[in-house]
């Protein structure tokens, strides 16, 4: 049966993949955005636009809309660690907007954005959701306020909730792909050396606890993400708040990313050294055993070569056009 969506943050990376795949399932998607981080030619064609604020989701959100799916936020680590005012602001105060708006108007279903920066430093791994959350950055501090938030709203209101908590996100859907600006995330800092816009890329540490001494984490393909969304919006139950991890359970290194880089891409990428990133967890790897049980999820892109190759095809069509 098709619904109607509401997409906050459907211009930005995961939001526009997501958006997409509602789309081609036959659902009508309306994205709210104020393009603060996104772009308003990765809404994707097919969607209506509104360009606001999620703040103000009250004017345009009402009893027609199925759920919204919630990717609006601000996500950059480095940058909440010297504004974390900006955080809590816009994506605390943000999503108490939102879910004032949704009861308002009587939206009884949510698909959150929540993220493996919830947890902190892992006492074990791979991680499971009961693991203990002790956040090492404002971003994730704020992530898990909001899932606070929304455990009291199924609780107290009724609310149907699934927060996703994504791992790394990478590759790319068709025309819809990662164009953060400034871009942090090492995939695609990797590819702009490929394409000749970086000399090196700089590898933040390689005295971590780990086979090569350099950061291990999971990533996940967008396109296998986007799959979990519209599962989750079949498994919302009123009044419960269902958490879920989203990765593939396998790690990889930094330097094992960027081998993999020269593979697909034939670049030889240089590396060079960089200190540690403040608040960088040496490794993070998922345990999605819930989000298989509660959701019936199964990624089917969890091949780096094949993640790397996507993201890879999306930047040069983006380049090509600039
Ligand atoms: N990319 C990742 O690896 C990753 C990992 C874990 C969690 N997440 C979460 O997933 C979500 C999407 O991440 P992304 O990488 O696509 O980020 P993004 O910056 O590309 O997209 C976020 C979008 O939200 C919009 N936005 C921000 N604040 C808004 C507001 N107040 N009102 C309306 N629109 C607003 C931005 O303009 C942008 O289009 C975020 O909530 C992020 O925290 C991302
Ligand atoms: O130029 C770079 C960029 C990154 N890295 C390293 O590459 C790994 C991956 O870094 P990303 O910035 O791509 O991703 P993060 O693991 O820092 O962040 C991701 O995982 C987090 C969980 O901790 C949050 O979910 C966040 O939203 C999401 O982007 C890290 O070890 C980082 O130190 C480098 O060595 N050089």
């Amino acid at each position: 049966m098709s619904g109607k969506y509401l997409v906050t943050g459907g211009a930005g990376y995961v939001g526009s993949v997501v958006a997409q795949h509602l789309i081609e399932a036959g659902h009508e998607v309306t994205v709210l955005d104020n393009l603060s981080t996104g772009f308003r030619e990765g809404v994707p064609a097919g969607a209506s636009f509104i360009e606001g604020d999620i703040r103000d989701a009250a004017k345009w959100l009402d009893a027609t809309y199925d759920a919204v799916l919630h990717f609006a936020a601000f996500s950059q680590v480095g940058e909440s660690v010297v504004k974390p005012e900006k955080y809590w602001d816009n994506n605390v105060g943000g999503t108490m907007a939102l879910l004032a708006a949704m009861r308002e108007a009587g939206v009884r279903r949510l698909v959150f954005s929540s993220t493996a920066a919830t947890y902190g430093e892992p006492e074990t791994t791979p991680i499971v959701e009961t693991a203990p959350t002790r956040p090492t950055n404002p971003y994730g501090a704020s992530k898990l306020a909001v899932d606070h938030m929304i455990t009291g709203e199924a609780a107290a209101h009724g609310l149907g909730a699934v927060s996703l908590r994504y791992f790394n996100v990478a590759g790319a859907y068709g025309a819809q792909g990662e164009r953060h600006d400034p871009e942090s995330h090492l995939i695609p800092l990797v590819l702009q050396v490929a394409q000749g816009r970086r000399e090196a890329i700089s590898v933040y540490g390689d005295d971590y606890p780990t086979p090569d001494g350099t950061c291990v984490r999971d990533y996940i393909h967008v396109a296998d993400l986007a799959d979990a969304h519209l599962l989750a919006l079949k498994a919302a139950v009123p009044g419960e708040h269902l958490i879920c991890n989203l990765g593939n359970g396998n790690g990889f290194s930094v330097r094992e990313v960027v081998e993999t880089v020269r593979q697909v891409t034939g670049h030889p990428i240089p590396e060079v050294m960089a200190e540690r990133r403040a608040g960088d967890p040496a490794v993070l790897v998922a345990s999605a055993e819930t989000a298989r049980e509660r959701l019936g999820w199964t990624p089917s892109r969890a091949d780096l070569a094949g993640i790397v190759a996507d993201a890879w095809a999306f930047a040069q069509n983006i380049a090509r056009e600039q």
